[in-house]
């Protein structure tokens, strides 16, 4: 049983196809840079045949014919009857999407209207559902909200200092992103300590180009680092995460920006960015070590942000079984997790060098066995989950060969 995953960016269409009943991936691959004029495709089959074309790509109705062109010469779907369902990554959910949904008119209503709410990735995941739905409309399409696993936080948690009304009325309150990925890596991590996830009290942190951290208390979300938009919490490769509100009124006052012109400065050309000019966590490192002081500090203030939230969420848990580190930088950046867990033994926190240089994927500990608290470091697999949550919500069933 064949399901695909897409993840439609502004600019990019990500996808994987699974054969279900083993997990495996049968190709995965990005048009990037859609409407501009060096848009490429490159792709890889379960054999890790890898492939990348230039490609003249105008619009997202091209994109998916592309990929679909693609499924059928590589033959990994020869029949489009083979695929069960389509599963897509929607960013915000708002609060009315605890759960997967089946897609349908209503469906996408809703998440026509908490755009506001998230103006730089709901258009675009709204896109990629229209035009699968014009190429496949006869197989069933599932959304998986990027929020839904944050519906779990208390009120105290998600709720904003701010009138009531915006909240009542608009909707201002904090969400939460990365749901998906923080709830895969959960899983995975009780399933490594051999504790059912609804006994097991984690701090995951998916460090990705987006970063956040969440408390999760028996299994399930209790506060989550991103707030209303992706853009509140740590300091990201080009997201400045936490600062002083009052900060937006000085830019359009003193400087005279636009809202548009801030949002932008916000998003884009901060945090790693802002700071020494590169966003690639990478690159930062190349930089430090050729003694660029602008990338130190960028490092600094990045391990600092995270170490912070996570003295904030042992405060709110309590107890912490494990601390999880995913997502590109937190899968290999061994420099960074060192940092991040330097001189919390108050915590029962500590590392091993030598575990942490080279940890196993997909799932690896890199504390010393006497330590209170496990230190995993778990490869996230979004695309998985959501193919996982489409089954799930397709009432399909899951046996595994
Ligand atoms: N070996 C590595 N060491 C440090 N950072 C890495 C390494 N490999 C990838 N990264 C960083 O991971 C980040 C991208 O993470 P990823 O989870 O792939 O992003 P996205 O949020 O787009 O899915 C980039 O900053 C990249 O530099
Ligand atoms: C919600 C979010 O921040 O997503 P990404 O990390 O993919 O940008
Ligand atoms: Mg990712």
């Amino acid at each position: 049983m064949k399901i695909l995953v897409l993840n439609a960016g502004s600019s990019s269409v990500k996808y994987s196809l699974f054969e279900m009943s083993d997990r495996s991936v049968l190709i995965a691959g990005i048009i990037e840079r859609i409407g501009e004029d060096a848009a490429s495709h490159s792709y890889a089959l379960a054999n890790n045949d890898r492939t990348r074309d230039e490609i003249n790509c105008r619009n997202h109705q091209q994109a998916l014919q592309l990929l679909f062109e693609t499924l059928a010469a590589c033959r990994v779907l020869t029949d489009r009857r083979e695929l069960a369902g389509i599963g897509h990554r929607v960013v915000h959910g708002g609060e009315h999407f605890r759960e997967p949904a089946l897609i349908d008119a209503q469906v996408m209503q809703r998440i026509a209207e908490v755009i506001p709410l998230a103006p730089l990735h709901n258009p675009a995941n709204l896109l990629g559902i229209e035009e699968a739905i014009r190429q496949m409309g006869e197989t069933p399409q599932v959304a998986v909200f990027d929020t839904a696993f944050h519906q779990t936080l208390p009120g105290y948690a998600y709720r904003y200092p701010l009138p009531e009304h915006l909240y009542t009325d608009h909707g201002v309150r904090r969400y939460g992103f990365h749901g998906t990925s923080h709830r895969y890596v959960a899983e995975q991590a009780a399933q490594y300590l051999s504790k059912p996830l609804s006994e097991t009290n984690l701090i995951t942190l998916h460090l990705g180009n987006g970063a956040s951290v969440t408390a999760i208390q028996n299994g399930r979300s209790i506060d989550t680092s991103m707030g209303m938009t992706p853009l509140e919490g740590l300091m990201m490769g080009s997201r400045c995460g936490d600062i002083d509100p009052a900060i937006h009124f000085y830019l359009n006052r003193t400087l005279n920006l636009s809202n548009e012109a801030i949002e932008t400065l916000l998003n884009k050309e901060s945090g790693c960015k802002g700071i020494c000019g590169e966003n690639d966590m990478r690159a930062i490192h190349r930089m430090a070590e050729s003694g660029d002081e602008d990338s130190r500090l960028a490092l600094a203030m990045y391990a600092y942000r995270i170490k912070k939230y996570i003295g904030a969420y042992f405060a709110v848990l309590g107890r912490v079984d494990a601390l999880v580190f995913t997502g590109g930088v937190g899968e290999n950046d061994a420099w960074l997790r060192e940092q991040v867990c330097l001189d919390m033994t108050l915590f029962g926190i500590a590392i091993d060098q030598e575990k942490n240089r080279k940890p196993v994927r997909p799932c690896d500990s890199i504390n010393p066995a006497n330590s209170g608290v496990a230190i995993l470091v778990i490869a996230t697999n979004e695309e998985l989950e959501i193919a996982i949550q489409a089954m799930q919500c397709l009432e399909l069933p899951q046996t595994l060969n």
